[in-house]
């Protein structure tokens, strides 16, 4: 096919710190919420933690050599706060900053833009002891870490994200629980997301402060499809693209939530000032989107606050994680963004699939259904950039196998397998496929 990607765009991978890194607590590092949740028992899969995950902190040269072999343009990964601030605030861990000035250092003598995301999910346990993300002063909190890391690495690293997905943050953290800190509110998540869309507000401004613009917001996306044209599932789903799809970007874009968020949370949804409500409102300089699948929805009374469930669908390709392969919602979801929001600079910050692959062969991992999934999304992507959308980058998720939150090591996003003994790197085909698509500039799609 016609390569319809520009000589600049920006072929990444993508990864985080409590996924990859392992030695949480090394050289002055404070805990986060996810070192107290894994080794919480009953929380993760197989009682996996993050102590080791890849050895990423011990082998990030090895592995900045990996991404070179790729030809990775750029890079995304995040910093643990806790390594920087230990306390969440005040005093500064320098060895914990060395760590990611030297991963930066090294990714720029290979000819690779850092992409550095200032917060994945990672927040210090002593930050969450004085209420975390329910604290008001939280966004100051967020807005210190974020400048002490900027005078630190402003000079080498072009393009901040914020925040990955605070959807993910507030729903599965603080409504159902599924993830870190585990906490099943209702009155929590509309506050939590508040302080999470004011601290991304107050990191920008402070970002501004050194007269630069190349920073933004990640969020989780994906098209929500009725299940049946019945009135109640297309409600269904209008309130569930509300809810996952519009909540954050109608707030930083517009400065205002959906109307549908009051009624999904009822008397739980407080009452925003106009002053808060434009504190709110920062677009930022681009909108990253992590894309894996679309939301199959019905009406179901029965699961309030929403009244409506994702289903799975019983005549698609899934992935092991039981997530529906539709390389068509991606192209949507890029098209929806350009529409309602005025053609914004976009990422694609993470893109991937897992699947339950063989072990190596010749040193190598066989992995056709994740190639042929990178392969339609990465076309889905080329469909959007020939309707105009201002997509100036993509990154697989993810470079390495490694901790997938509650599900430990079972699911597996990397283009390299990483031994569960030795912590080995093994190729699989999906990073040959990604080379030779980097290569080529999108033409061997
Ligand atoms: O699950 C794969 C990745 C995960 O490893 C990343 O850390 C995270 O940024 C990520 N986000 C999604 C999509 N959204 C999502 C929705 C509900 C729960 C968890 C993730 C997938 N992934």
């Amino acid at each position: 096919m016609a390569a319809p990607f520009p000589d600049d765009f920006l072929w990444g991978a993508a990864t985080s710190a409590y996924q990859i890194e392992g030695s949480p607590l090394a050289d002055g590092a404070g805990p986060s919420i996810w070192h107290r949740f894994a080794h919480t028992p009953g929380r993760v899969a197989g009682h996996d933690t993050g102590d080791l995950a890849c050895d990423h902190y011990h082998r990030s040269l090895e592995d900045v050599a990996l991404m070179a072999e790729l030809g990775l343009s750029a890079y995304r990964f995040s910093l643990a706060w806790g390594r920087v601030l230990p306390e969440g605030r005040g005093a500064v861990n320098s060895r914990g900053l060395d760590f990611y000035e030297r991963l930066v250092d090294a990714l720029l003598e290979h000819g690779i833009q850092p992409m550095a995301t200032l917060y994945h999910w990672d927040l210090p346990v002593a930050l969450h002891e004085r209420g975390g993300w329910l604290n008001p002063d939280s966004p100051h909190w967020f807005a210190e870490y974020a400048g002490t890391v900027f005078r630190a690495l402003d000079d080498r690293v072009p393009l901040w994200i914020t925040l990955n997905e605070p959807w993910v943050v507030t729903v599965p953290g603080y409504l159902d629980g599924q993830l870190a800190p585990g906490h099943r509110d209702l009155f929590e998540p509309p506050r939590v997301a508040n302080h999470l869309l004011l601290a991304h507000a107050e990191a920008v401004a402070a970002y501004r402060a050194l007269g630069r613009h190349r920073i933004g917001l990640a969020v989780n996306l994906e098209p929500q499809h009725p299940a049946s044209p019945s009135p109640a599932d297309l409600e269904a789903a209008r309130r569930r693209d509300a809810f996952i799809n519009r909540w954050f970007l109608d707030a930083l874009v517009f400065g205002r939530y959906p109307e549908e968020l009051a009624d999904i949370f009822g008397p739980a949804w407080p009452e925003f000032s106009a002053e808060s409500l434009a504190k709110i409102r920062c677009p930022g300089d681009f909108i990253g989107v992590n894309y894996y699948s679309r939301g199959l929805v019905r009406a179901a009374p029965e699961a309030p606050p929403l009244d409506a469930i994702r289903i799975t669908p019983t005549d698609a390709e899934l992935t092991a994680m039981d997530w529906e392969v539709y390389p068509e919602g991606l192209t949507e979801t890029l098209l929806w963004l350009r529409d309602r929001y005025a053609n914004p600079p976009l990422y694609i910050t993470e893109n991937g699939a897992a699947f339950d692959d063989p072990p190596p062969r010749d040193g190598l991992v066989e992995d056709p259904r994740r190639v042929a999934y990178l392969r339609a999304h990465i076309r889905a992507a080329a469909t959007a950039l020939e309707q105009g959308v201002d997509l100036r980058g993509y990154c697989v998720w993810s470079l390495l196998d490694n901790f997938e939150w509650a599900e430990g090591y079972s699911k597996r996003f990397g283009l390299y397998q990483v031994d569960p003994g030795d912590r080995t790197r093994r190729p699989k085909t999906s990073a040959c496929f990604y080379r030779e698509v980097i290569r080529s500039r999108g033409a061997a799609v």
